[in-house]
């Protein structure tokens, strides 16, 4: 079995950030581990309060896991300010981990900062050029380069500029437009569009973070990046399509429903 850590928020809600991840991590088959950055009071209708961990017990958290555990993969996501990100950059180059999916969290779906704006040149200086693979959706981009983002021709030029800051393939994540839900990756020499059916739901509590952490599992699992990311975008729109009705606001992405499906899960209320 492949190891994968992700490091990242805590979601108390579920839905997205730690939790979401390391569902997505058990439904495709790997052992997930988790080191948390911030502990962020929130459910599906607002975020309450952010307490970031400091960045010594960060770095203890990340030797904890590498120096006992191979690490097959490893998925970023919230990183709330300048500090967390020179701490997980250092020990990114320390250990050099394979396979490393940075979603670059800024903002959560009401609004909230998760993300201190201030430490945009950090995430763009420091951990870019550690990463693998960026999933920016469309705001993301647009704070990383600076451009307006409304079509998909502009998606491309946004890829091209984040691969010149250093990280080695971009997926822009179409979320944020109108009509079909289309991504775009970029590895350097193509672009590939993975195009879905919009599905008309107001639960979409934590689709980057299950789209980033499946594609890191499938890394992890040895598919080649446009596999990785083709399984992953399946993955998160069936998960969309069978969003679970919790909570009074943006419900969570269905991580069980693939599974069962394939009859892995028994007794399970769906
Ligand atoms: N209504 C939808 N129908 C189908 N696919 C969607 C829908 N909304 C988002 N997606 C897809 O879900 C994935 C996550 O994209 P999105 O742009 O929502 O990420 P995000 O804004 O980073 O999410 P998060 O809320 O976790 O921060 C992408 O593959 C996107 O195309
Ligand atoms: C902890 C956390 N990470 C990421 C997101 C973005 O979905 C969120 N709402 N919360």
């Amino acid at each position: 079995m492949k190891n994968v850590l992700t490091i990242a928020g805590s979601d108390c809600s579920g839905g997205a950030g730690i939790q979401a991840d390391l569902k997505t991590f058990a439904a495709h088959g790997v052992y997930g581990m988790s080191v948390i950055v911030s502990v962020v009071a929130e459910n599906t209708c607002r975020v309450i309060s952010i307490k970031d961990i400091p960045p010594k017990s960060i770095a203890d958290q990340i030797d904890a896991v590498f120096e006992d555990i191979r690490v097959d993969g490893v998925k970023i996501g919230m990183l709330s300010n300048k500090e967390q990100m020179k701490t997980v950059a250092d020990k990114l180059l320390q250990y050099r981990p394979r396979g490393v999916v940075l979603d670059p969290v800024m903002v959560a779906k009401g609004g909230c900062a998760l993300m201190h704006p201030e430490a945009l040149e950090t995430l763009k200086k420091e951990m870019l050029p550690r990463a693998f693979l960026i999933t920016p959706n469309i705001p993301e981009a647009e704070a990383l380069t600076g451009m307006k983002i409304e079509t998909a021709e502009e998606m491309k030029q946004a890829a091209a500029l984040l691969l010149k800051m250093g990280t080695q393939n971009v997926l822009i994540k179409g979320g944020h437009l109108s009509g079909d839900a289309v991504d775009i990756l970029y590895d350097g020499k193509e672009f590939s569009a993975f195009t879905a059916e919009r599905i008309q739901t107001k639960n979409t509590h934590g689709t980057g973070c299950t789209l980033s952490s499946a594609i890191a599992a499938n890394l992890a699992n040895g598919m080649g990046t446009a596999d990785a990311v083709k399984a992953a975008k399946e993955y998160v729109t069936t998960a969309i399509r069978h969003a679970l009705p919790i909570g009074k606001g943006h419900g969570p992405t269905n991580h069980f429903y693939t599974l069962y499906q394939k009859g892995g899960l028994r007794n399970a209320e769906l």
